[in-house]
């Protein structure tokens, strides 16, 4: 990593992975500031893939601030849907607000009626993208994913988005009732961000 602080753009509007980003990057001489900070707004998600997704998310918060960004696009496969919700996880049940997380766990609950547990495997899937500039023509990319299954109901006050619904066998507990580490230890978005780090620093960046 260079000598000086190198601000980057958190390209995101989630405060649940801003929240994650933050623990996830303290202590690694970057400094992110989330693109609310700089009144970017979001993204138009058009891309048919997580990749895409993130470029697109990352290249906007480059052209609108002038520097690096990191995105994160990130969702939930369900194997009983076929992959399903995928890259529409934020979308699934249509609703956007507060109620967003809500309206998306009850669809899934719903979805997956009269399904035994044996049934019921999914994952998360991250994908982060770090760009230098809107026109970085070789931008780093990192993958994670994160094995559970979903539960009948939902558990848990912690994290956001599918966490309460998404049982974790490694802890016995949703996603949900994790510790914030030990959630950043096991997660998609944890493994993707340390794989990230270390090809920054790898490359002297
Ligand atoms: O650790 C996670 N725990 C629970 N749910 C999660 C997680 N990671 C992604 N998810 C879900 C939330 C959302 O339904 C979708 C991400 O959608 P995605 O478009 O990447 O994010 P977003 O629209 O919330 O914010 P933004 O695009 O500004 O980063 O997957
Ligand atoms: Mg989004």
């Amino acid at each position: 990593m260079s000598e000086h602080t190198q601000r980057i753009v958190l390209a995101s509007g989630n405060a649940g992975k801003l929240k994650e980003f933050q623990s996830l990057l303290t202590d690694c001489g970057l400094e992110v500031v989330p693109q609310s900070e700089f009144n970017v707004s979001d993204a138009e998600e058009t891309g048919l893939s997580f990749v895409e997704n993130a470029i697109l998310k990352a290249r906007h918060a480059c052209r609108a601030t002038g520097l690096p960004a990191i995105a994160d696009d990130s969702g939930l496969e369900v194997d009983a849907l076929m992959g399903k919700p995928g890259i529409y996880s934020s979308r699934f049940a249509g609703v956007e607000g507060a109620e967003r997380d809500s309206a998306n766990n009850a669809k899934l609950i719903n979805s997956l009626q009269g399904l035994t547990q044996k049934d019921r495997s999914a994952r998360f899937q991250c994908v982060l993208v770090y760009m230098r500039h809107a026109e970085d023509p070789t931008p780093i990319i990192c993958q994670g994913s994160w094995e559970g299954q979903i539960q009948h109901q939902i558990s848990g006050e912690g994290g956001f988005g599918y966490d309460p619904l998404f049982y974790v066998p490694e802890r016995d507990c949703s996603a949900a009732e994790l510790s914030k580490a030990d959630k950043n230890s096991l997660s998609h978005r944890g493994k993707a961000m340390q794989l990230l780090l270390q090809t920054l620093t790898a490359a002297g960046e």
